[in-house]
């Protein structure tokens, strides 16, 4: 026995102290927000808002150079998803531009007939049959623009549910270390924010692109057909009310920008104050006023920029329509002047107007969706980029099934370091396990009993040099899902899942829907939820969820006992129990380990236990204690108990806590 502090019994000075880093004094003030000058500096560089402005930061010419790739990559995009609705959203599209220049065309005759000689009536009446085809074109082409909406609708629903799908399967597959890189998290939050987002908006905006560039081509060609020299004085006209257009929309862009960051700094407060989780502790810090009083700053700062943007937007609406007006009168001088010339009759003259006008409207909206379609493409490509990049770092498909049961588990040598981390979390671990042993892991906090559990559940992968066995295959080898079906693994915070009492049982088995009755029940019993699912209105179907209508709320100690019922309803050849009990009562963790470490139902299973509370692990085979990455000490709780080492220490200091306290009781 080591040196105790004779005075209380409990011994002082073998648990090694946790090495402390120098921290320096904190500021009385906590730093706030970004309160003074631009609010939206400390999110300028935020890792969701790399695209956020890239449209307005854009010249117009790689603007234009870009757009054609992006309407490829959409129209790829809306192919794979539904080739009828595509070649039917191109080829109504065209039909209906050509409408429109026919019907500009019948318009030109209408009023060809109107200012020709001869009296009113006559005039009128020989304009009708025009008239009437002017009509038949603007009621077909209101058929056709219908016909690309039904198509549309058809094609964007299915690449929407199709990226979604993609992305989530993707992302749910990635190896576990994958996930704990928080660059990796971070593409994943932005894609799932920004690139599925913007993905269902950009289809309808590529078609939109495609009807103001058609509709721009057939009034130019239509004013072709009506005099080629009317084609520069489309330049002349168009030219001016584009340079205004762009103006407009950069500067609501970079005021969306803006106006975006400072949305999403809102919503942080919102969530918390609304968030269930957030209430209790929010109430008990009466915290409630400070957050109000930040959400209420930010609001503030919203509304003036919302009038910022409404007034700038006006003068910058101004000035593009003044710039657009010089064009306008320019173009029609130059009309005029043709038609003083005799270059041009009058009808022709008028329909002129009436196309520049079309080509006018055409542009101002190709240059606003241009805008649009580039700044969002960035975020669909983003989105394809990170689900490439999830497809490389899925674990193997390939390679053997793991076995329907084990042998032998060996650890080889087996060392492992997490990603972005310098020093391995283990270091050179050896063991062998072999069917129906239990075992037990101890050790002080982050001595790397989880990553070896995780290790052995083919969770992670050892690093090149050691290698993880079952029945003497090295598991990267083998299937990594079918090895990942093969255990039971029991956290200390499971997961809620938000389904019935049933249903948290049997997703172990990969289904919500197929119970093994049973099974499910003998579960239940050996982790003491049975009291806890019997005393559920609607028992097994009782809906574990206070989100939806009619739920219930769990304490943490009975969702621990789900959580172990869910483990011991896999029934795998492996059961890893990682501090399950930590938040159980005294007697509901008894009965816990009782019923795993006695149990009968499965001979062969290697069970293994993670435990701070060393009573729990002393009927255990063979303990292993863990310390900075290594195993120290190996053997059954009395030879460690004789080598009086590490292990030892541990287990006096708690069972003199436990004396002491009863001394005091007595
Ligand atoms: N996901 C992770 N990413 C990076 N480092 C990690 C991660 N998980 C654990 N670590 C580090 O690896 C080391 C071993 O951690 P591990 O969780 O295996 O310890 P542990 O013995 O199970 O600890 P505890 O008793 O606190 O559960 C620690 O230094 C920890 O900080």
């Amino acid at each position: 026995m080591k040196d105790t502090n004779d005075a209380g019994g409990i011994p002082t000075g073998e648990v090694p102290a946790p090495r402390r880093a120098g921290l320096p004094l904190p500021p009385a003030a906590v730093p706030p927000g970004p309160q003074d000058g631009d609010i939206t500096e400390g999110l300028a560089e935020a890792y969701w808002s790399v695209y956020d402005g890239a449209a307005s930061q854009a010249s117009v010419g790689q603007i234009l150079v870009r757009l054609p790739r992006i309407v490829r990559r959409i129209g790829r995009l809306a192919w794979s998803a539904d080739r009828t609705a595509t070649v039917a959203v191109v080829v109504l599209q065209l039909a209906s531009a050509a409408m429109t220049a026919f019907g500009l065309m019948a318009s030109v005759a209408v009023l060809r007939e109107l200012f020709a000689e001869g009296p009113t009536p006559d005039r009128v009446r020989a304009a009708v049959p025009q008239l009437l085809v002017v009509v038949g074109f603007l009621s077909a082409r209101a058929l056709l623009e219908a016909g690309v909406a039904v198509a549309q609708a058809r094609v964007t629903p299915k690449i929407r549910t199709g990226l979604e799908c993609e992305f989530l399967e993707l992302t749910a597959h990635v190896r576990l270390e994958v996930v704990d890189d928080a660059d990796w998290h971070d593409e994943a939050y932005r894609a799932n924010d920004r690139g599925l987002f913007y993905a269902r908006q950009i289809v309808g905006q590529v078609v939109s692109l495609a009807a103001a560039l058609l509709g721009l081509v057939g009034t130019a060609g239509v004013l072709a057909v009506l005099h080629p020299a009317l084609l520069p004085l489309l330049l002349l006209s168009v030219l001016p009310v584009g340079a205004a257009a762009v103006r407009t929309a950069r500067a609501r862009f970079h005021s969306f920008k803006r106006w975006n960051a400072l949305q999403r700094r809102v919503r942080v407060f919102s969530w918390l104050l609304l968030e269930r989780d957030a209430a209790a502790e929010l109430r008990s810090d009466t915290a409630q006023g400070a957050l109000l009083e930040e959400h209420r700053r930010l609001t503030t700062r919203i509304a003036a920029e919302d009038t910022r943007l409404g007034v700038s937007s006006a003068g910058l609406t101004l000035a593009g329509r003044a710039v657009g007006g010089i064009g306008t009168g320019v173009t029609y001088a130059a009309l005029g002047a043709m038609l003083i010339a005799g270059w041009l009759p009058l009808a022709s003259g008028a329909g002129a107007v009436l196309a520049v006008q079309a080509a006018q409207s055409s542009l101002t909206r190709l240059v606003d969706v241009s805008h649009l379609v580039y700044e969002h493409a960035m975020w669909v490509d983003d989105l394809l980029a990170f689900q490439q990049r999830c497809r490389e770092l899925q674990p193997r498909r390939a390679g053997a099934p793991a076995p329907e049961t084990v042998g032998m588990i060996t650890l080889d040598n087996v060392s492992f370091t997490y990603p972005g981390k310098d020093t391995p979390a283990l270091n050179g671990i050896s063991m062998t396990l072999r069917a129906g042993e239990k075992v037990a892991f101890v050790g002080v906090n982050g001595s790397g009993k989880s990553t070896c559990a995780r290790l052995l559940a083919g969770l992670y992968e050892a690093e090149e040099s050691g290698a993880v066995r079952w029945d003497g295959v090295d598991v990267r080898e083998m299937d990594a899902e079918s090895l990942q079906a093969r255990v039971s693994c029991v956290l200390q915070d499971p997961v809620r899942f938000p389904f019935s009492a049933l249903a948290n049982l049997t997703i172990s088995r990969g289904t919500l829907t197929e119970a093994d009755p049973q099974r499910a029940l003998v579960a239940a019993r050996a982790s003491g939820a049975e009291q806890v699912i019997a005393g559920l209105p609607g028992t097994w179907g009782a809906l574990l969820s206070k989100r939806f209508r009619g739920g219930q709320e769990l304490s943490a100690g009975q969702w621990a006992k789900i959580a172990v019922a869910r483990g011991l309803y896999k029934n795998a050849p492996v059961l890893l129990l990682d501090e399950p009990t930590a938040s159980m009562d005294p007697r509901a963790e008894h009965a816990v380990y009782q019923a795993v470490l006695r149990d009968t139902r499965r001979s062969d299973q290697i069970t293994v236990l993670i435990s701070h509370r060393l009573a729990s692990v002393v009927e255990c085979d063979r303990i292993f204690v863990f310390e900075g990455g290594r195993i120290t000490e190996t053997g059954t709780h009395q030879e460690l108990m004789d080598l009086d080492g590490e292990y030892a220490a541990m287990f006096t200091l708690q069972a003199a806590g436990y004396r002491a306290e009863a001394g005091e009781a007595a």
